[in-house]
Parts: C-alpha cells; structure tokens; sequence
C-alpha cells in the first residue's frame, strides 16, 4: 500500500486550529429527541475566516457553542489549537473570544470601566488592563465612545465594544454569533471593516454565524453551509456558486415556437447544465456564461432565431442552497 493509498493528501490542512470530528448534540424536548448537530466534521486554517451559514434551527449556534465549551457536546471531537473543548476546557477558553448574540456589559458602566473591567477579569493587572483598553479603542474605533454609558450606545456601536470586550485577551480563535443581526446596512458594513482590520492586525482566526448571504459572499473567504445538523456544502463562496449552481442565462424570442428551438439547441450545447423554457423565454444554467451568451445568439441566427432580450446572471449563495436543498435559505430563514 503506498502512502497515497493511506492519507487523502487533499484532506490534510496546513496549520489546522480547529479540527472538529462526528461533533454531534442531541437534547431532549418534552419526551422527543431533537438532535440539533448531527456530526459535523470542520478543519479549520490559522488566520481563516469561516462563515457559518443555514436557516434558523440548523445548528450553528449549537455548534459555536460547543466549540466556545458552553456546551457539553454528547458525541465527538473538536481540537481547538490542540485543546480538547471536552477534556482542556480552561485551556481552550484561553485562547478563543466569544462574541455571543447577547451582550453581557453592564449598562451602567461607561465603555473605558468596561474594557478595563473585562481586562481585571482576565488577570491582566490594572496597568496591563488599561493600556489593553487603549489597544482595543482604537482598534475598533471607539475613542468617541468611551466615556458614554454602555446603555446609550447604539446597536452597531454596542457589537463592537462586545467585539472589544471579547477579545480582551488576545485570543487566537474569535467566535462571532450572528455580529451584524439587526443593524442596518451602514453600520453592517462599517462593523465588517473593523472585523476585517481586526483579521489584519492580529492574524486571529475567525468563525462567525450570519444569516446574511451577501455577507458571506462578500466577506467570508470560507462559507459552510449547514443544514439539519449537518455540513451539506464547504468551500468558498465562488467556487460554491460556480461548482453547485452556475451561471444563468436568459433569453427571450419573438415566439413560443422558436423558444422550443432554441431550447433545443441550447440543450445540446455541453457547457448547458439545465434547460427550461417558459413561453417565449429559454433559462439555462450554465458553466461560464460570458463567452456562451454570444456563442447562442450566433448560432439562434444561424438557424434564424432572433434573440429579442438576452441577460446573464450570477448565481447568489441562495441559488447553491435551492439547488443543495430544493428549499431557498432565505425563504428557510424566515418561515422558521
Ligand atoms: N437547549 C435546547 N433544548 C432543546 N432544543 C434546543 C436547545 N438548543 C437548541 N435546540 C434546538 O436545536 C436546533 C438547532 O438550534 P440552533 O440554535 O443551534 O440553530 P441555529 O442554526 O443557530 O438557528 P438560528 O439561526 O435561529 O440561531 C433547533 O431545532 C433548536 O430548537
């Protein structure tokens, strides 16, 4: 047996720091079991940054938090930098931050007493504590804050003293639970660039949950799509888009008689993975739509098909999730 035979060369990571391994938690409802992760494998790269994506109830939280120690997991393993979640608890709470959906900060506290606070909590001593204080204010931009009360900030200023006050301890791994929900473009948008600056200048490693899909798409270099449990796609957000839902093109003819044509036409194009018309319209899903828009309408001429209207569009991350689950995230997300 050759070594290749053994080791899967393309399933080993360089410098892993997370290695989660058949990670799996039930709980009990009433008298039914709810099994809320259902084995997830995840090996996660120094300095990544991973999102987390599903609808609501397909485990994310519970699998944060499984990895942060907050829950005993009822199966499996999750190393993080070398630390068992299970068997080294302490050890690994030192080296991760956790930024959870609530916010723990006292709202009669002013932000400076806070940051200072939370560096006390560490056993960082008073000198260490402020100067990390001054550290994290200007890393994510709160000068202006800091001698505000902690309960007149608002929702964006208040995630990112949480981010702040999360990290206090320079963690390796930082866990963001769903850090933009509910604030409005602007502020989701501003607290990205701290959260990016944050990955520049400290080099942590970054898991976070969102529901947003532009935001995975936009920001994540890493997005895993879970759903029931499960891992069901990983990878990032381009290679996703372009290996489970392609590119779409739609095009438009004067009639419903040379859409059928053109339909079949298309149809036996090999870079066409799906083809459906409707009345005068034929949509493709297709590999590389910039060159085969062209391509069709000159050979729709040939045959004498004018193409009246003609677009193509790239896939969204919700376009992957239709076509992993047959149910679209967004509609998930919020049904549920
Ligand atoms: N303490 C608990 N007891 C019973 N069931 C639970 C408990 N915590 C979570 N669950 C169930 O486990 C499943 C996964 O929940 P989880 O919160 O991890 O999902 P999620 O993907 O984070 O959802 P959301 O996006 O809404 O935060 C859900 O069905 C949820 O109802």
């Amino acid at each position: 047996m050759t070594i290749s035979e053994i080791v899967d060369p393309g399933s080993i990571v360089a410098d892993p720091v997370i290695e989660v391994r058949g990670l799996t938690k039930t709980f009990r409802r009433h008298k039914t079991i709810v099994e809320a992760v259902a084995g997830i494998d995840l090996t996660v790269r120094r300095g990544e940054l991973v999102a987390l994506l599903g609808p609501n109830g397909a485990g994310k939280s519970t699998t944060l938090r499984m990895l942060t120690t907050l829950l005993q997991p009822t199966a499996g393993t999750a190393l993080l930098a070398g630390r068992s979640v299970v068997d080294e608890p302490d050890e690994v709470r030192r080296r991760i931050g956790y930024v959870g959906q609530g916010n723990g900060a006292g709202h009669n506290q002013r932000v400076r007493e806070e940051l200072i606070m939370q560096g006390r909590c560490y056993g960082l001593s008073k000198i260490e504590s402020v100067t990390r204080a001054v550290e994290l204010v200007d890393a994510l931009d709160l000068g202006e804050l800091v001698d505000r009360r902690v309960g007149t900030l608002s929702g964006g200023q208040r995630r990112r003293l949480d981010i702040a006050l999360g990290i206090v301890h320079r963690p390796e791994i930082i866990f963001l639970d769903e850090p933009t929900t509910g604030m409005d473009p602007q502020s989701r948008a501003n607290l990205w660039d701290h959260i990016g600056r944050l990955r520049e200048q400290t080099g942590a490693t970054i898991i976070l949950t969102t529901h947003y899909l532009d935001e995975a798409d936009a920001m994540a270099e890493r997005v895993v799509v879970i759903d029931h449990g499960t891992v069901i796609a990983d990878d990032s957000a381009t290679a996703l888009k372009a290996n489970l839902a392609g590119d779409r093109i739609a095009l438009t003819v004067e009639q419903d008689t040379a859409a059928i044509a053109l339909a079949d036409l298309a149809g036996d194009n090999p870079a066409v993975d799906a083809v459906v018309r409707r009345g005068a319209t034929v949509t493709l899903r297709v590999t590389r739509s910039r060159q085969l828009l062209a391509e069709l309408i000159t050979l729709a001429a040939h045959q004498g098909i004018t193409v009246t209207a003609a677009e193509a569009t790239h896939p969204t991350l919700d376009d992957v999730f239709l076509g992993l689950t047959g149910r679209s995230l967004r509609e998930s997300a919020t049904a549920a």
